[in-house]
């Protein structure tokens, strides 16, 4: 089995950091995680990609291009829908392109995507979609990480529209699904209280805050109380914090994605076939 990671999230909410730091963790407790960097516009980044878009197209050749001449945001909307396209090409960095390869036995495979943070590509654009699909049919269990920064999620107003972004994510990806707030260590001790009840939220209690805050928000009351029994009913909305500073913190994350994408299940097999041949065992 192959596992992966598609790290997307917000421009600069910590995305790379959050594929390093994932990355680094994994060699100290001797497992290997590598990443792939899908942003066509990245400069530096932490991290030695195992697979850079950049080598198949990056940014400034669509904004070059004579026939094409897109702006900065244009341009990496075609990146990806180009990288997409050229999957072949995707296909051979990934799993050495044939078939054989495919159906063989990867020695644990484990990526995590690096994505760019264009929120569009996830939340109703298909390429984000297509990329999933193709990685699937190479057999790849997948899961999406979701980052959002987490000074943005300290007041109810702002947690609606953080959460509504998580949300159209997860609706339009269609995968097992992960909300992560980074940049925890930049909170303040008073502010990481006040986070703790996002965690776990209740949509509406939040939205009490938010409907006395202003005169726009006395005027949509209703609408702002319709938008917290969605979130509600989903309720499949929920955030874990991330310290990068803490190995505890990260460890806890990684093993809930672990878990997610189903990765380590069939180690336990393995033990087992193990124990079965001890010979110790058939004696007593
Ligand atoms: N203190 C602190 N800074 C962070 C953390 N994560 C990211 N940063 C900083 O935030 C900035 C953006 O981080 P990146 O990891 O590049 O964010 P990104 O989401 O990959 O950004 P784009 O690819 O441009 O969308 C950098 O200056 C990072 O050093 C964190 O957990 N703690
Ligand atoms: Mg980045």
């Amino acid at each position: 089995m192959r596992y992966a990671q598609l790290v997307m999230g917000p421009a600069g909410c910590g995305k790379s950091t959050y594929c390093a730091t994932m990355q680094r963790h994994a060699m100290d407790s001797k497992r290997v995680i590598n990443i792939v960097n899908l942003d066509p516009a990245a400069e530096v980044f932490d991290y030695q990609p195992l697979v850079d878009i950049r080598d198949l197209i990056n940014v400034e050749d669509t904004m070059e291009d004579e026939e094409l001449h897109f702006g900065p945001n244009g341009g990496l909307v075609f990146c990806l829908e180009y990288l997409v396209k050229n999957s072949d090409w995707l296909k051979e960095q990934l799993c050495g392109g044939s078939d054989e390869d495919l159906e063989g036995e990867p020695d644990d495979d484990y990526l995590i995507f690096d994505m760019p943070g264009q929120i569009e590509l996830y939340t109703h654009l298909s390429v984000g979609r297509d990329l999933v699909q193709l990685l699937q049919s190479w057999n790849f269990q997948v899961c999406s990480v979701f980052l959002l920064d987490s000074q943005f999620m300290i007041d109810g107003a702002k947690f609606i529209s953080g959460t509504m972004a998580a949300l159209s994510v997860m609706v339009n990806i269609e995968l097992p699904h992960v909300n992560i707030l980074s940049k925890m260590d930049l909170l303040s001790k008073s502010a990481r209280k006040q986070l703790d009840k996002y965690l776990e939220p209740d949509p509406m209690a939040l939205l009490s805050e938010v409907n006395t805050e202003s005169a726009w928000g006395r005027k949509h009351q209703k609408l702002s109380e319709a938008i917290g029994s969605l979130i509600d009913s989903f309720s499949l909305v929920r955030f874990l914090s991330l310290d990068i500073n803490d190995e505890e913190s990260i460890n806890e994350v990684l093993l809930i994605v672990d878990n997610i994408i189903q990765y380590g299940e069939d180690f336990d097999v393995k033990v087992q076939d193990f124990e079965q041949a001890d010979p110790d065992d058939e004696e007593i």
